[in-house]
């Protein structure tokens, strides 16, 4: 029997604490050990415990939903012994990250559990995308963690009023989330990072080229991506044997670093959507018609927003097609949702050409 303080002296710094303790209380009563996922692979899993990391086998947590299978940063009990351990069963989330699967179905599957942080790596070698930077934002919110932008390669942008400039331009998108500047390069800005990461867990989304393995070796203080990426190169395949997708950071935190979760897409995100256009919503909120489309409604108070400038028109944009490609994602999986998106789509394009003839029928 491994004691409490055994437990917690070996898994707080991959996050353990008093709350997961205590939902895990009715498990270790059973004689079963607490544990943190580090990757998941082909029906196993490493579990980090106090007994050292062990694999695991995962055929009793294997339902036929995608959403809840095991996976990387769930805390799970499994066996306190025998060959194979099998994980019993996992505590309940306190985030998730999920995306769509590529498979008909389409049924979400998740990449991350129980993030704290997410950082999204914005590069500023290339010009700034507000609107990718949106999209990365609605899927951290809807993840419940909170986001944090990182301007990376900022050595790249040595006049300190542009640079002010472009943060503020993130800032002006990001209502509510931290926006820094990062050079891995000298090392600047990285100290407000490191402490921002020191506790709780923490995954890096981003563009490809945004820096991240960068970031992430210098919270390591190692060269782990680069290792990952020799081990790859020999083609046998050895690495998905051997690296770890969760690292506990040397100063405090953990970091969760999956290859799917680099790039992924949306799915089902109308509340982080919401999060991201919060000045939006709260001026719909004062809109004459609840239902407004923000169109040629009469007493829109967005649309009045952007004529008087406190509104730019990008963001209600980028917001409008977040929104569209949300409704569409989420009707891949609703029948029902599918078939009045078409309806109106073709209503508009109905509209849309009878306006049009009209137009040509004036002239
Ligand atoms: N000048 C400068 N270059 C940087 C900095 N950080 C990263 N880079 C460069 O940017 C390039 C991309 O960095 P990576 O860390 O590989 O980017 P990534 O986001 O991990 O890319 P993927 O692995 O494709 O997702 C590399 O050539 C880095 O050397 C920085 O602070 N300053
Ligand atoms: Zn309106």
């Amino acid at each position: 029997m491994t004691s409490t303080s055994a437990v917690s002296s070996a898994l707080a710094p991959y996050g353990w604490d008093e709350s997961w303790a205590e939902a895990f209380a009715p498990h270790a009563a059973d004689g079963l050990l607490p544990g943190r996922v580090i990757r998941v692979d082909r029906g196993q899993c490493d579990v980090v415990t106090a007994d050292g990391t062990v694999r695991a086998d995962t055929e009793y947590v294997v339902p036929r939903d995608p959403m809840k299978v095991v996976c990387t940063g769930d805390w799970v009990a499994v066996d306190p012994e025998g060959d194979p351990r099998y994980v019993r069963t996992y505590l309940p989330r306190r985030t998730a990250f999920v995306r769509s699967t590529s498979s008909k179905r389409s049924d979400g599957q998740v990449l991350a559990a129980n993030v704290d942080h997410a950082v999204i790596a914005v590069s500023l070698a290339v010009e700034l995308d507000l609107g990718r930077v949106e999209r990365f934002l609605a899927l951290a919110w809807e993840s419940g963690a909170q986001p944090v932008v990182v301007l990376t390669k900022a050595d790249l942008v040595p006049d300190p009023v542009t640079l002010a400039h472009l943060v503020q331009d993130v800032e002006s998108s990001a209502p509510g989330v931290p926006v820094l500047t990062v050079s891995a390069l000298h090392g600047e800005g990285l100290d407000v990072l490191v402490a921002l990461v020191g506790s709780g867990t923490s995954v890096l989304l981003g563009q490809s080229g945004a820096g991240k393995s960068t970031l992430a070796n210098a919270l390591v203080g190692a060269d782990v991506m680069d290792v990952r990426a020799a081990r790859d190169v020999d083609g046998k395949g050895r690495h998905t044997t051997t690296t770890r997708n969760l690292l506990a950071l040397p100063s405090g935190g953990v970091l969760i670093d999956t290859p799917g979760l680099r790039g992924v897409g949306l799915f089902d995100a109308e509340h982080g959507v919401g999060q991201v256009f919060s000045e939006i919503e709260e001026l719909a909120g004062r809109c004459r018609f609840h239902d407004c489309a923000h169109e040629s409604e009469p007493g829109c108070a967005v649309r009045s927003a952007v004529e008087s400038g406190e509104l730019p028109v990008r963001r209600l944009e980028s917001y409008r097609k977040l929104v569209r490609e949300n409704q569409w994602i989420v009707a891949k999986t609703d029948a029902r949702l599918r078939a009045e998106i078409k309806k109106d789509w073709k209503r508009k394009g109905a509209e849309g050409r009878a306006a049009m003839e009209a137009k040509r029928g004036r002239r």
